[in-house]
């Protein structure tokens, strides 16, 4: 799409309210041709030379009858502009927001937050601009052609002698706006690796004290900061010398008028009403140059936009971010929350996306087909990944640092987008995993929990009623029992970034927490007991096989304690499988295995060794 076809699609979104805009500008951008006759009047019927033969107080009356309407025409015009802009933004907002929660989660930008919300805001500020502009410069041409005509009338050579200078002189300016277009996109670029920095930075900051790293991050923001001035600068600068080149032509033209005019009136042909008219409507054609001139730079900015904002599609097409889809703006229409009640604070809006998961196809079997995934900027990744998981069985992806583990699960659930590789569940496809496996189908702990700033136990529920005592339940499954009769409000205690911080323990088991209030038939853990201590890990365990019933278990870990209740465990190295079975299968024939198994511990390699295996 380019930026024409974007232009297009954005006006036409709501072609009745652009029609609209369009017809109350064109008639704002007329109206002054009024008190423009209305002051050649007045100044002819000084002179004598008026033919409409009005009072002076008439005149004045009209005059001023002219000016109101005016001022009530751009009241109307700035109500159907701000409700056209509003709509278009709101639009491409909305359409962005989808395409991007419904990208494999961990996919699901390509450039940092902070990045991601300048392409929001400016990128967005940027389409609508030129759009809104698009009227304008209509209403402008109107006003333009119709005054021209009154000039040209009145006296042909002088409308030729003092608009002709004027457009050259704006042209050549407006030329320059190429370079001002380059200054722009520069310092949007610079905005938006600032604002990325900041929110690193803020995201960071025990990492930063941690490793003593304040100076350097502050000098890189230093470096960030001088680079965004410079170009901000020039922005500025290029800015402010073109509008004085355009606002200084209005003193410039008036200069050449009363040059030309004094010769013309001594000889009786051009009356001071002329004089008056001409001065008048040379402030409008004035802008009208300056003003298509700004509406050529906002469409080339808003190609800089439509290009950022692409980026922001990963791959997908741009007509994604003008389809015409719903905005929900109705206040009497409120989403439906799975109780049935409208609610309207966001997380349980986010439980009103549909929950595409029946609960009559419980998991079976789990079959998983050479299954491939390469990150494209590094290469790694997995490969040609076979696995099978039945009914109600334990397994434990584990491997070295990096050997694909944490890869494989979020491809499996559709977080990342496959190569290859083929899913069934009960021996039907997967097309889409990542709308597949959702609860009650699957549930699953990333290896980083995030929290929100809200309550413990919005936290956990994320917008999912309570039933009865299964909050409970997941709480004491999870082991969080204690900690919630530690904490002040208990549930309701706000944790996360802006409220209580939560230990690394207690934020992993936060998040099984979450995962266990939603009956799943697959629960999908990785490396959930990696900050817990081994008697609340041995404890999380039990709870959880106490609690699962026959629910699959998919967990990724290096921990004894996990090993050792796997049916089934699977050894990653290089992205691959390099081999799989049970604990003392591998414990005799895997190398990577027993090195994860013991560790540096050589002592007690031989003890183990020829201890049969602690059952589960
Ligand atoms: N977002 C990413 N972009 C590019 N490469 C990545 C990304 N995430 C991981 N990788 C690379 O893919 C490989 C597998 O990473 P993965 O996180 O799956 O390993 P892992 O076995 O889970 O590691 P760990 O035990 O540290 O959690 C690694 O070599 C890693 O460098």
């Amino acid at each position: 799409m380019n930026t024409y076809q974007y232009l297009l699609r954005l006006i036409t979104y709501r072609p009745f309210l652009y029609f609209i805009n369009a017809l109350a500008w064109t008639v704002i951008y007329l109206a002054p041709i009024v008190p423009g006759l209305v002051t050649k009047e007045f100044f002819d019927s000084l002179t004598g030379n008026s033919k409409l033969g009005y009072s002076v107080w008439g005149i004045i009356a009209l005059l001023m009858a002219a000016t109101l309407g005016r001022i009530m025409l751009i009241v109307v015009g700035f109500i159907t502009d701000v409700n056209f802009r509003f709509r278009m933004g709101m639009l491409l907002r909305r359409n962005l927001l989808e395409h991007v929660l419904k990208q494999p989660g961990a996919r699901a930008i390509p450039v940092s937050p902070g990045e991601a919300i300048s392409h929001f805001r400016d990128d967005v500020d940027q389409s609508e601009e030129a759009a809104s502009w698009s009227v304008d410069v209509f209403g402008m041409t109107c006003f333009a052609a119709v005054s021209c005509y009154i000039l040209i009338r009145i006296d042909a050579q002088m409308t030729l002698l003092v608009f002709l200078p004027l457009v050259i002189v704006i042209s050549v300016a407006q030329l320059a706006t190429a370079r001002l277009q380059k200054y722009r996109a520069a310092s949007r670029e610079s905005t938006a690796k600032v604002t990325g920095e900041i929110s690193e930075m803020f995201g960071n900051v025990q990492a930063i004290q941690v490793a003593g790293a304040e100076k350097r991050v502050i000098d890189r923001f230093r470096r960030l900061g001088d680079t965004r001035r410079k170009a901000m600068l020039k922005d500025r600068l290029m800015t402010e010398l073109l509008d004085s080149i355009f606002s200084n032509s209005v003193n410039l033209g008036t200069g050449l008028i009363l040059l030309l005019a004094g010769q013309k009136m001594r000889a009786g042909t051009f009356t001071v009403g002329d004089f008056a008219l001409f001065v008048y409507y040379l402030t409008f054609v004035t802008q009208f140059i300056s003003n298509v001139g700004k509406f050529i730079t906002y469409f080339k900015q808003m190609s800089v936009a439509l290009e950022r904002l692409t980026f922001l599609l990963q791959g997908a097409s741009a007509k994604i971010l003008t389809m015409v889809k719903s905005l929900h703006l109705d206040k009497k229409q409120k989403l439906p929350t799975e109780s049935g009640a409208g609610e309207t604070d966001d997380i349980a809006a986010v439980s009103a996306i549909p929950q595409a998961a029946p609960r009559d196809n419980s998991l079976q079997h789990l079959d998983v087909q050479g299954l491939s995934y390469t990150y494209p900027d590094t290469g790694r990744g997995i490969s040609g990944v076979q696995l099978s998981l039945t009914r109600g069985s334990f397994t434990v992806i584990t491997g070295t640092i990096g050997s694909g583990k944490t890869t494989l699960v979020r491809t499996l659930l559709g977080l990342l987008p496959k190569d290859e590789g083929t899913i069934d569940w009960n021996g039907n496809p997967v097309e889409d995993a990542g709308t597949f496996f959702t609860p009650p189908r699957s549930a699953y702990t990333a290896q980083v929990p995030r929290l929100y700033s809200d309550t413990l136990r919005n936290n956990i529920l994320l917008g999912q009623a309570e039933q009865g005592d299964s909050l409970q339940h997941a709480l004491y499954a999870a082991v969080m029992e204690y900690d919630v009769a530690q904490l002040p409000g208990g549930l309701d205690t706000v944790i996360g970034p802006r409220g209580v911080k939560l230990s690394g323990g207690q934020a992993q088991r936060t998040a099984a927490a979450r995962m266990l209030v939603r009956d799943a038939e697959l629960y999908v853990f990785d490396d959930l007991s990696s900050a817990l201590d081994v008697e609340t890990e041995q404890k999380l365990w039990e709870r959880m096989f106490e609690r699962r019933g026959d629910a699959t278990c998919l967990v990724v870990s290096h921990r004894k304690t996990a090993l050792a209740r796997a049916d089934h465990i699977i050894v990653m190295k290089d992205g691959r499988i390099e081999a799989e079975g049970t604990s003392s299968d591998l414990l005799q024939r895997s190398s990577t295995f027993q090195e994860l198994w013991y560790g540096d511990d050589h002592a007690t390699k031989e003890m183990e060794l020829n201890e049969p295996f602690r059952s589960k």
